[in-house]
């Protein structure tokens, strides 16, 4: 698969550090009003890339963090409790970070491998800014704050292409107090009256943030990683800075291989966020269209171009999602009427192969999205008119060609599994059970492994054995 690679500005094949295994960080919520549709672009896209790599053999362990502590988090928390504030904050986050978890729920967002939290992950901050300041990177400023010097790292401004000196002539001529240059960023802030603070050697305060990322990803991921995502706001200063962190700590070029962005949601035009008011949240969405339907909307537009909202396309969106579960229930039905052999070729493998391929070209969604929508309708228009000419074989291979695209962009998550399926998994299972008790594990576990490749896992209990169905969650 080719794909954009930010710090190179290029498109670039995607080759993971290890076979087989990929790994990636997006950068997490603000956890301090609730999440909105802006947000669930970034995390649907890195989703639907996951299941895309899972879909090829993958394993992926993609980390999500929440930013739990913040200056935006600290205001909110002093609006809603007042004087409160300082025992109270912590309901902030934690209402919010809910928030995210049901809206990921919504829209059948994978669970992650990990989702850090900063304020778990102090102590192992404290000791990164320590060895900073140990190796001549950073500097205590006189209120106990301590600041990255930008200008000892060699080729700050790698990933947004800048020159520290334009930067420093476009900054502010006067450093804030305590710094030695404007471009200089906090690694630890200094405590203020009544703000939760977390100890260390310089003074109580807590963490700044992109050093927050660096620490939080590498811990769970290893160094180097392959991927670092977020949305395009990010890039600078946030993503320059977790890169010149990484290189002073650990002395690469870079830790992450693919630097991932996604393009702004917009809303005439500007970014949707709080601070100008033009906010959509998901929970409003998501209470009026299916999680099917936001994420067709989503995969309509390319991850790396501005997307307007509306909900005109929504609207389109929704149709989409019913006619793609229209052709899954009836090709489900009707596969038991289709015939032993095939007697007409259909022409159904060009949708399958240009889905592929839109996906390989820099993750082509809104190509894709037209390629499943293409079958669906091909399907309800021509499979299941011509169904007694063809083979049960093709049928079946239809259906699950079918299924296997619709669930790399999630887009089928409710789907009953149809009757004739279900026969024929739980027959295989009765025929594994009978070759088990004759002790014939080889035959057994080539049952197992064929199931596995549909999507059906299988456990066994003793005697017993249960199955599930690897999307949604029904054990029986
Ligand atoms: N309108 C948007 N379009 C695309 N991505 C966005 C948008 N708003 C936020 N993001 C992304 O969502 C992720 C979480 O961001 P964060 O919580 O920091 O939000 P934010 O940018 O502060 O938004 P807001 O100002 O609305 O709170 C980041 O990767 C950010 O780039
Ligand atoms: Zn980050």
């Amino acid at each position: 698969m080719r794909i954009y690679n930010t710090a190179t500005r290029q498109l670039e094949e995607f080759v993971t550090y290890t076979p087989r295994l990929a790994r990636g960080y997006v950068c997490g919520i603000t956890p301090y009003d609730s999440v909105h549709v802006g947000h669930g672009r970034v995390y649907v896209f890195f989703d639907m890339f996951r299941r895309y790599l899972e879909a090829q053999g993958y394993e992926v362990r993609l980390v999500i963090n929440f930013t739990d502590i913040d200056d935006k988090i600290i205001n909110k928390a002093r609006e809603e409790f007042g004087a409160e504030a300082y025992k109270r904050w912590r309901e902030v986050p934690e209402r919010y970070i809910a928030e995210f978890f049901e809206m990921s729920k919504r829209l059948f967002i994978e669970p992650a491998y990990a989702y850090p939290k900063v304020t778990e992950n102090v102590e192992d901050m404290v000791a990164w800014i320590k060895a900073l300041v140990e190796k001549g990177y950073a500097y205590t400023a006189p209120d106990g704050s301590v600041y990255f010097e930008v200008g000892k790292v060699p080729n700050y401004g790698v990933l947004s292409r800048q020159r520290i000196e334009e930067l420093m002539a476009g900054a502010r001529v006067e450093p804030e107090p305590g710094k030695r240059n404007p471009l200089d960023f906090a690694l630890w802030k200094s405590w203020t009256p009544g703000e939760p603070w977390w100890n260390a050697p310089w003074c109580p305060g807590r963490p700044g943030w992109h050093l927050e990322c660096v620490v939080m990803s590498t811990k769970h991921l290893g160094m180097p990683f392959d991927f670092h995502g977020g949305g395009a706001d990010l890039i600078f200063p946030h993503h320059e800075n977790e890169i010149a962190i990484a290189k002073a700590y650990f002395g690469v070029d870079n830790f992450a291989r693919y630097w991932i962005h996604v393009g702004y949601l917009t809303v005439r035009g500007e970014k949707m966020s709080k601070s100008l008011g033009n906010v959509v949240t998901l929970k409003e969405v998501l209470s009026k269209y299916s999680g099917e339907a936001l994420r067709l909307a989503y995969a309509m537009s390319h991850y790396r171009k501005p997307m307007e909202f509306s909900y005109e396309v929504l609207d389109q969106a929704e149709e989409m999602a019913k006619t793609i579960y229209t052709a899954y229930d009836e090709l489900g039905q009707a596969v038991g009427d289709a015939g032993e052999e095939d007697k007409e070729a259909l022409d159904y493998g060009r949708y399958v192969e240009e889905f592929y391929a839109a996906l390989e070209d820099d993750f082509s969604t809104p190509q894709a999205a037209q390629q499943l929508y293409g079958l669906a309708r091909y399907i309800i228009s021509t499979v299941l008119h011509k169904i007694d000419k063809i083979s049960r074989n093709t049928a079946l291979s239809i259906l699950s060609q079918y299924v296997k695209m619709a669930d790399i962009l999630g887009v089928l998550e409710r789907r009953e599994v149809p009757k004739e399926v279900e026969e024929a998994v739980k027959a295989a299972v009765e025929v594994r059970a009978k070759l088990r008790k004759d002790r014939q594990y080889q035959l057994a576990d080539y049952i197992r492994e064929r199931l596995a490749g549909i999507g059906v896992e299988l456990h066994d209990f003793g005697q017993r054995t249960y199955y599930t169905y690897r999307r949604g969650n029904r054990l029986r």
